[in-house]
């Protein structure tokens, strides 16, 4: 399947997206090459791809984070500067003095918005996140599961069209990491947000998202994008099914 080829409900399409860095020694290193790729609207994308592919660079560039690029990126509704793109990074990054509930309400503090609104917003995503207990804890009196919640409650604050995810379970031990797929697929069900996901895992990709996109080594391209084979309604028990491991073994093979 064609990566690039139009989608009904499109929110972000990159066309012909091009990166060169310049190297320490001056030396122009292209990362990405000529990358075709739409994102639909409540729709989970996995972006997977050998080390150093670009996957981390694309994802920016879908940021904003980046825009000394080649080619196009357009969204069909202009994203709000800084509102509408949450971020989550493989770690928290969590400020230390603050307890989750002001981490978690960081950017609605930057923006000056102290509305009751923007206070019930916060307690319904530590809700959300099963944080609601630990809210006046601070970051060091959480598990690596619960601070990354709070880094996604976080990213979850401006209620933003998007949420890109680098490696958020990288860090993780397995089984907080199988408890984490669940929370977000859970999340994904109460807010049907858009999400583009990278990961080095194949399982990782297999059981969260709709799509994969797979990257080809650097310069990274979109080799291909499949659709996964299971239902949108996955539970622990996906993961035994034989289309699951068969997916999974395909992706694998396309990674060599
Ligand atoms: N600021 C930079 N300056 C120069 N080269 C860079 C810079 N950032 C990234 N690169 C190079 O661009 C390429 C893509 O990097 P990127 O981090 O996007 O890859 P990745 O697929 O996310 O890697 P990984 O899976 O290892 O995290 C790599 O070869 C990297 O060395």
């Amino acid at each position: 399947m064609d990566g690039g080829s139009a989608r009904t409900n499109t929110l972000v399409s990159a066309r012909g997206v091009s990166k060169t860095y310049t190297a320490a020694n001056r030396q122009p290193v292209l990362a990405l090459s000529d990358v075709d790729l739409d994102v639909a609207q409540g729709e989970i994308v996995a972006l997977i791809g050998p080390s150093g592919c670009g996957k981390s660079t694309l994802l920016r560039m879908i940021a904003g984070l980046d825009n000394d690029y080649d080619g196009e990126l357009s969204w069909t509704r202009a994203p709000r500067p800084g509102k509408d793109i949450g971020f989550v990074f493989q770690e928290p990054a969590l400020l230390p003095w603050r307890t989750v509930e002001r981490n978690v309400s960081m950017g609605l503090e930057a923006q000056r918005d102290r509305s009751a609104e923007g206070k019930a917003r916060v307690r319904n995503l530590l809700e959300l996140v099963g944080l609601t207990e630990f809210a006046r804890s601070f970051p060091k009196e959480l598990s690596g599961g619960m601070r990354q919640r709070a880094a996604i409650a976080r990213a979850l604050a401006y209620d933003p069209q998007i949420l890109l995810m680098d490696e958020p379970f990288g860090a993780l031990d397995a089984i907080t990491r199988d408890r984490l797929h669940d929370d977000l697929l859970r999340i994904w069900e109460q807010t049907h947000k858009t999400i583009v996901l990278v990961t080095h895992s194949v399982e990782e990709a297999t059981y969260l998202a709709d799509r994969v996109a797979v990257m080809s080594a650097r310069p990274g391209r979109i080799k291909a994008v499949h659709q996964v084979p299971l239902d949108r309604d996955r539970t622990p028990e996906a993961r035994r099914l034989p289309q699951f491991a068969e997916f999974s073994g395909m992706l694998r093979q396309e990674l060599q």
